[in-house]
């Protein structure tokens, strides 16, 4: 495995307040890591930094070695960073496909015409829409609106995936579908970092968890070993969780 993404001394202040507070960490292509803490504790606004919402106080970003800190969202993109919302950002007038075919024009490729329906078609083909393209987004089921946003999100080519809190929200039955939906890209090579607080999503997925605490990283290490650590525990899991 070989590194793709690397954050460095990633600090983000908001007047007094320093809601990210030196980070580190480094991902390898192909894995899937879940980024987990209690509300509050920073994980939104780390990954608001790596996509380029936000530009970070301090420490540095590098994607395939280059510096990308500070660059902006569409900058980022092109090289490679894609991400889903908290909450889903869908054109509900439009088609499904259409809302795809918006994406492409944010991606690594500009893709137009002809070329970008059947692009969107692969896309929504790939998340189990096909049947829906050309429904409008807004008739579409919770779930449904997911695997939208995860077509959306592939439309743009990435190497390096940002899922916010993807699966919150979902019933068992859509839980265990959208977590063979996150398996399936990791099958496809793109490397993950998910925010969830679904513990049982992050052990199905996770080689490996972050866990962040008012700002700072508190443990990074194999998901069964960090679940356990009593720091991890204490801070974020309580007892019932252990
Ligand atoms: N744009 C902003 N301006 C001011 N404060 C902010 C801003 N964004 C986040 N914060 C604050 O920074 C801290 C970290 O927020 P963040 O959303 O990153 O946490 P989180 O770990 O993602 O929480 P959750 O699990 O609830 O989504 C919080 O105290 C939050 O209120």
């Amino acid at each position: 495995m070989s590194e793709l993404l690397a954050l460095d001394g990633l600090t983000k202040r908001f007047g007094g307040l320093t809601a990210v507070n030196a980070v580190s960490f480094s991902l390898e292509r192909g894995e899937v890591v879940g980024l987990l803490g209690p509300n509050g504790s920073g994980k939104t606004t780390v990954l608001n930094m790596i996509s380029g919402f936000l530009p970070p106080t301090g420490g540095r970003i590098a994607l395939n070695g280059e510096a990308i800190s500070g660059l902006r969202p569409n900058r980022i993109a092109r090289k490679g960073v894609a991400r889903t919302f908290q909450l889903v950002r869908a054109l509900p007038s439009l088609t499904v496909a259409e809302n795809v075919v918006t994406a492409l024009a944010f991606g690594r490729r500009t893709l137009w015409g002809k070329a970008a329906h059947e692009a969107a078609h692969a896309h929504l083909a790939a998340v189990g829409l096909a049947g829906r393209a050309d429904q409008p987004a807004g008739a579409l089921t919770y779930i449904d609106q997911k695997r939208m946003e995860l077509a959306r999100a592939l439309a743009a080519e990435p190497e390096l995936l940002l899922l916010d809190e993807w699966l919150a929200g979902l019933n068992p039955t859509e839980l265990r579908i959208g977590i063979d939906l996150i398996l399936s890209l990791k099958e496809r090579g793109i490397t993950v970092l998910l925010v969830e607080h679904v513990m049982d999503a992050i052990r199905a997925l996770c080689g490996r968890a972050i866990v962040m605490n008012a700002g700072r990283k508190i443990a990074d290490g194999p998901t069964a070993e960090t679940l356990r650590d009593p720091e991890v525990v204490r801070a974020y899991l309580g007892d019932g969780h252990a």
